[in-house]
């Protein structure tokens, strides 16, 4: 670098950190918009802005500093932080702002990329739900009884589907869902049996409305379970279709748009087979709102007055988080008995009610590790239909490092390098230990802090 743009970057920051100081929000924010890096700049004595605007009192710059990531533990040359300043000079509102834990503060050891959406396996949205059209029985069954229409079956929560016969020496992601037309399905439709579950209509990019010849040029998809083996009732005309018996690990080599409708309808289907009666009084429900909910046929029941969740599919949220040294060059991970010898993964748990994400993440770390936690950042989730989860998926970073282990959930925990966790994910058997699979979280979680791409 040059001594002009040495001085010339000098500059922007002195400007940058004067307007900290004299609380120009206007200003201090057009200049992060323009250089986030200029957030954890310091001038003379190591002050930064956050630290200036924390001397002044203008709570204000300090919120958009903290919103936009600037490190809040950084110390100036007496060792002071910005919340030390605050506190100091008698600005304890800001003081109190600055120690609290949940607010968006965030060391410098977090990946400073964000993520974007859809990019786990399962998160794909292939179909429009069309959620208004659940109560149009008329529009529902003039769809089910149009030739377009697009049918995937499934028995016992297991989907039919098919491979193509020069694919399959590579059976991963090559197993497609079985798409049947109304002809086919219509003895399996009249099965009392049967539970319809209507889970969309192709988005207008898939499917050209100048290619479809119906009304409205709209083309649904249902999904149908059946307890008896459907195969004798199906018209079935390829020969390489079955079953996909074990969900784990067949429903992972889908491809990426049909791994999306899968999550959808098994997991409304499997809430259908969980939940066949009403579970405030035991009586019987009928299937209404093309299968998005259970109505009870009891008269009087209290699921009948008001909004009652009991009537509606359920989704458990589940945290799983990658916890990060305080040194930001390791990350802790785990193993639980029921996983395949030498895979470690990322600590899980249930969110608990009345918790927030954030807080169910540093329970569960407790809980599993008798690991502290301080900030926690959301960085992508996945639907994981076995039966119905919602992982959250979230960076952690630990304030204490000592392990111990609750041996009633995890059997090993342990920091492992960055260079430990790279010859994981690319050495395979050879390396000191193995991670889940590139499609679970877990995987997209580890790669994501490493910073390779997900899709390698
Ligand atoms: N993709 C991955 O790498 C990983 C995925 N996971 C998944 O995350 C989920 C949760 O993780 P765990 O460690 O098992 O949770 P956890 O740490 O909360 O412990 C599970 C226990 O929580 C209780 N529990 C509370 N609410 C529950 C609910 N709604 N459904 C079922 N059990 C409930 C049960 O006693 C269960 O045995 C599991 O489905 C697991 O398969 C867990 C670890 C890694
Ligand atoms: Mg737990
Ligand atoms: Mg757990
Ligand atoms: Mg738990
Ligand atoms: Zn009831």
């Amino acid at each position: 670098m040059t001594s002009v743009q040495m001085s010339a970057k000098d500059e922007m920051v002195e400007q940058f950190l004067d307007y900290a100081s004299r609380g120009d929000l206007a200003n201090v924010s057009t200049m992060i918009s323009h250089s986030s890096q200029l957030l954890n700049e310091s001038g003379r004595q190591g002050w930064t802005a956050l630290m200036l605007a924390a001397r002044n009192g203008h709570f204000d710059v300090i919120k958009a500093l903290l919103l936009n990531g600037c490190n809040k533990f950084l110390v100036n040359k007496s060792g002071q932080t910005a919340y030390d300043i605050a506190k100091f000079w008698g600005h304890r509102h800001i003081a109190r702002f600055l120690a609290s834990s949940g607010d968006v503060t965030l060391p410098g050891i977090l990946p400073s990329n964000k993520s974007t959406e859809n990019e786990t396996y399962f998160s794909k949205e292939y179909l429009n739900r069309m959620s208004d059209k659940r109560t149009d029985s008329e529009w529902l069954s003039a769809k089910q009884s149009s030739p377009e229409t697009v049918f995937i079956v499934f028995h016992n929560l297991d989907p039919l589907v098919t491979t193509e016969p020069e694919e399959r020496n590579d059976i991963q992601s090559q197993l497609k869902l079985y798409r049947f037309g109304r002809d086919s399905v219509k003895k399996v439709l009249e099965n009392s049996d049967t539970v319809v579950v209507f889970l969309g209509v192709e988005k207008q990019e898939c499917s050209p409305s100048s290619l479809v010849s119906n009304e409205d040029g709209l083309i649904a998809w249902f999904a149908l379970n059946t307890k008896k083996n459907p195969t004798e009732s199906l018209k079935v005309t390829a020969s390489n279709s079955f079953f996909l018996t074990k969900p784990m690990p067949m429903l992972l080599m889908l491809n990426e748009d049909e791994a999306g409708i899968v999550a959808q309808a098994r997991s409304v289907l499997a809430w259908h087979s969980r939940y066949s009666f009403c579970p405030t009084c035991g009586g019987k429900t009928k299937v209404d709102e093309g299968g998005y909910k259970r109505t009870c046929l009891t008269d009087g029941c209290k699921s009948l007055q008001g909004i009652h969740n009991t009537c509606y599919p359920r989704v458990d949220p589940v945290v799983i988080m990658l916890v990060l040294h305080p040194d930001g060059n390791r990350c802790l991970l785990g193993r639980k008995k029921s996983f395949p010898p030498g895979m470690f993964s990322c600590l899980a748990g249930f969110i608990e009610p009345g918790e927030t994400i954030e807080n169910a993440v540093r329970r569960e770390v407790l809980e599993e590790s008798g690991v502290t936690i301080g900030p926690v950042q959301y960085v992508s989730s996945q639907p994981w239909p076995m039966p119905s989860s919602l992982m959250i998926g979230c960076f952690a970073v630990a304030v204490s490092t000592d392990i111990k282990v609750d041996e009633n959930e995890i059997e090993d925990a342990r920091w492992f390098t960055r260079q430990e966790v790279m010859d994981a994910l690319v050495k395979g058997n050879q390396a000191v230990f193995s991670m889940p699979p590139r499609q679970a979280i877990a995987h997209y979680l580890v790669k994501h802090w490493i910073g390779i791409n997900s899709n390698l």
